[in-house]
This record gives C-alpha cells, sequence and structure tokens, in this order.
C-alpha cells in the first residue's frame, strides 16, 4: 500500500473516533446554530429560580446524566476500549466522563450573550441560581468560553474528547500499559490531525485545558458532596442510577 501500514492505521483511527462523536454528540451543531437565539422568558427564569435546591439539582442532574450516557457510548467506540478490562472502562469513564461532558458543552454555548443550551433554549448562570452553587457554573461558564475561544474544529473536539477519556494518570488503573499504548495511538491521531490542519500551536494549548478541566471536575465531586450532605434522600432515591454510580 503507497502508505507505511502506521500511517493508514492513524488515519482510520482519526476516522473511526470522529465518526463516534458525530455519532453520540447528543446534539447536532445545525440543530444548535438554528436555536442559538432561543432564550427563556423573565418568567421562565424567574420559575426556574423559584425551584428549591434539590428540585433543580435533580433536573441537572438528569440531564449530565443523559449528557454522561453519550459519553459512555462514544467511549466504547473507542478503538481498543471494549478490549480494557471492565474495571479500568468504569475506571476511566467515572473520572473522565464529566470531562468529556464540559468539553462537549463548548460546542452548546453561545459567547456572544454567554448563554449555554439547556431544556431546549439558551440559559445564562443565572437560571442556575438556585443551586446554590454560583462559583461552579461562573467555572463551567467561563471554561466553555475559553473552550469555544479555541475554535475546534468537530474532528478536533472527537479526538480531544477521546484524550480526556483515555487517560494513563487514572488512579487504580489495573492495565495501565495497555491504556498508555491506546493513548499514544491517541495522541499520534492528534499530531498527525493538527499537523495536517496547519494548527500545530493548538497542541500545547490542549493538553493546557486537560488541566482546568480536572480542576474543574474536583469542584464537581466536592459540590456533589456538598449536595449528599444537606439532600441525603434525594442523591439516594432520584439521582439516576448511573450518576451515583460514576460520581459518588
Ligand atoms: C448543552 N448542555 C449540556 O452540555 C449539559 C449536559 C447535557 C445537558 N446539559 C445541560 O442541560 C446543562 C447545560 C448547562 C448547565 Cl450549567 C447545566 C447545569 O450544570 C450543572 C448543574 C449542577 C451541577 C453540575 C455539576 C456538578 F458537578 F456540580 F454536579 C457539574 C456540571 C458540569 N454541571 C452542573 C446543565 Cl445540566
Amino acid at each position: 500500500c503507497p502508505y507505511p501500514p502506521s500511517l493508514l492505521h492513524i488515519e482510520e483511527l482519526c476516522d473511526s473516533i470522529v465518526r463516534s462523536h458525530r455519532d453520540t454528540s447528543q446534539f447536532r451543531l445545525e440543530e444548535l446554530q438554528a436555536l442559538r437565539w432561543k432564550l427563556f422568558s423573565r418568567e421562565e427564569i424567574h420559575d426556574y429560580q423559584s425551584k428549591s435546591v434539590d428540585e433543580m439539582w435533580q433536573h441537572c442532574a438528569m440531564r449530565l446524566t443523559e449528557a454522561v450516557q453519550y459519553v459512555v457510548e462514544f467511549a466504547k467506540r473507542i478503538p481498543g476500549f471494549r478490549g480494557l478490562g471492565q474495571n479500568d472502562q468504569i475506571t476511566l469513564l467515572k473520572t473522565g466522563s464529566m470531562e468529556v461532558v464540559l468539553v462537549r458543552m463548548s460546542r452548546c454555548f453561545n459567547t456572544e450573550n454567554s448563554t449555554v443550551f439547556f431544556d431546549g433554549k439558551f440559559a445564562s448562570t443565572e437560571l442556575f441560581k438556585s443551586l446554590g452553587c454560583g462559583d461552579l457554573m461562573v467555572a463551567v461558564f467561563d471554561f466553555a468560553h475559553s473552550m469555544c475561544a479555541l475554535r475546534l474544529t468537530e474532528q478536533q473536539m472527537a479526538l480531544f474528547s477521546s484524550l480526556v477519556l483515555i487517560n494513563t494518570d487514572r488512579p487504580c488503573l489495573e492495565d495501565r500499559g495497555r491504556v498508555h499504548r491506546m493513548r499514544r495511538n491517541l495522541e499520534v491521531c492528534l499530531s498527525h490531525m493538527l499537523r495536517r490542519d496547519n494548527q500545530e500551536s493548538l497542541q500545547h494549548k490542549l493538553y493546557q485545558k486537560v488541566s482546568v478541566l480536572q480542576s474543574l471536575c474536583s469542584l464537581h465531586v466536592e459540590k456533589l458532596h456538598w449536595f449528599s450532605q444537606r439532600y441525603p434522600l434525594t442523591v439516594n432515591s432520584v439521582f439516576p442510577p448511573l450518576y451515583k454510580e460514576l460520581f459518588t
């Protein structure tokens, strides 16, 4: 074949990850674009702000759990992921899925009015006031803003998302070597694609984003712990089981 097998393999790996991202991205860019200026009315915002803390948390936890399920589907389609042991798959998802949800959130963010797609319309941070975690919302919105500034293509977002998930440094991985070999192929894919896009400068910016993501998600676990202390019944009874399995 004209290419050395490794390059052909890398191109195929890139294509399969981009396809998986597209097939599991929950919201298509075109639909988000069409809804871009559909904002909540003052009354609707007031209704959300009048919800109790645990009601709003339940509502968001359901949304986040839906999003996590799409990310699980994306992970399962990353070549090699299903070849990992069950425990390592859960370990990578337990820590990486909310990070990918956050990366994907930037696709649904409108930087012109700092609103994000939520419940079918675009909402600003004020709508989430009753959650009682303004600092987390500000951090989530700021991160979405900073991701938008990188103006990633869907292909770059797909590969970045796979690298966020296939992270060799996750604690208590059983077969770290296998995860490392998967990760190395994905790193070659990303740098191959950035070279092709003539955007090598993006590489280090993306790796810097990984540490921001990890601090944001440790804030996630902290907030979730804060919430479950105050509303134990809600977390134990209502939170979708997947959310509990992954985040408590
Ligand atoms: C485009 N929309 C989306 O991307 C998200 C995921 C898919 C559905 N969805 C939303 O509806 C959504 C969009 C924006 C925001 Cl700000 C929210 C509310 O987000 C959260 C409320 C409570 C806790 C959140 C926590 C924590 F860690 F604290 F659990 C962590 C994250 C990250 N988001 C939280 C949500 Cl739930």
